[in-house]
């Protein structure tokens, strides 16, 4: 019917399917993930409109997995820049892959900041590329500091660290970015649906200028970032929000609160 086609089309999603992530950090034992994975038990969320995908630490990874509900998917907080080898210590894509875990968080600001990680832009990007080559779906992490939302860079950073990426790959559709600014990252400083809308509505922009229109309306853009039972639904109510990186409440039974919100899209 007409006037259903116009909606869609003013709704300017693009049949963005919602999307929530739960990054467990460097968090959990064998009985805390157990509890959880229990607790995160519920009805089946509508594949159609909704993806979940939970990110544990790695060494837990196999036996999360097992206890995880089936509909929720699994990925890894980090991977090797490159193909495997001589490199103590480290995972790479193709292995992440092998063993069925279909996603990697990749650049998020514990690893571009810390000082004992410092991954730079050009890190990040080129590990974004290797893992999309190897077969994964990337949670690409962008987000300023305090410091530069206060002199007004926010979508400056976001950009640079954007086009690092754009620089090296040309097909988007295993990126889901992932916009946490750091200052709300664990500190219950949530942006305001207003600022998160803005700063989303910005990074589409960019896409469109320098990606592509196409890849500016597919591809989908997650806040994270304090993100909370009480405040998700607010948050998903706006156009250019397609769900959400969680940290803290992804560790509680709230996270299946904040993956409901997808049905106020
Ligand atoms: O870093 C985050 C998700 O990657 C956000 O963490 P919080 O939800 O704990 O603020």
């Amino acid at each position: 019917m007409p006037g259903a086609w116009i909606w869609v089309a003013r709704s300017g999603n693009m049949g963005r399917v919602f999307c929530v992530g739960g990054n467990w950090k460097c968090n959990g034992t064998k009985a805390s993930i157990a509890a959880l994975c229990n607790d995160l038990q519920g009805d089946a969320v509508d594949a159609a409109s909704c993806e979940v995908v939970c990110f544990p630490p790695f060494i837990y990874g196999t036996y999360a997995r097992e206890l995880l509900r089936e509909d929720f998917q699994m990925g890894v907080q980090n991977c090797w820049i490159g193909k495997g080898g001589a490199f103590t210590g480290e995972i790479s894509a193709d292995m992440i892959v092998d063993v069925g875990f279909g996603w990697a968080c990749l650049g998020h600001s514990e690893r571009r900041h810390l000082p004992q990680i410092k991954e730079s832009d050009e890190t990040i990007a080129t590990k974004t590329k290797y893992a999309l080559d190897a077969g994964l779906k990337v949670m690409f992490c962008i987000g300023e500091l305090l410091e530069e939302r206060e002199a007004g860079l926010t979508n400056s950073v976001n950009e640079r660290q954007l086009k690092a990426l754009a620089d090296i790959i040309s097909d988007w559709s295993n990126v889901v970015i992932a916009y946490e600014p750091v200052w709300a990252i664990g500190t219950g400083k949530v942006a305001t649906p207003d600022q998160a809308q803005e700063t989303h509505a910005a990074i589409r922009d960019w896409l469109a200028k320098a990606v592509s229109t196409e890849v500016a309306e597919s591809t989908r853009i997650l806040y994270g970032g304090s993100v909370s039972a009480s405040n998700c639904v607010e948050l998903a109510k706006k156009p250019d929000i397609d769900g959400f990186l969680v940290g803290g409440a992804s560790l509680k039974k709230d996270f299946l609160t904040i993956v409901d919100s997808y049905k106020q899209k």
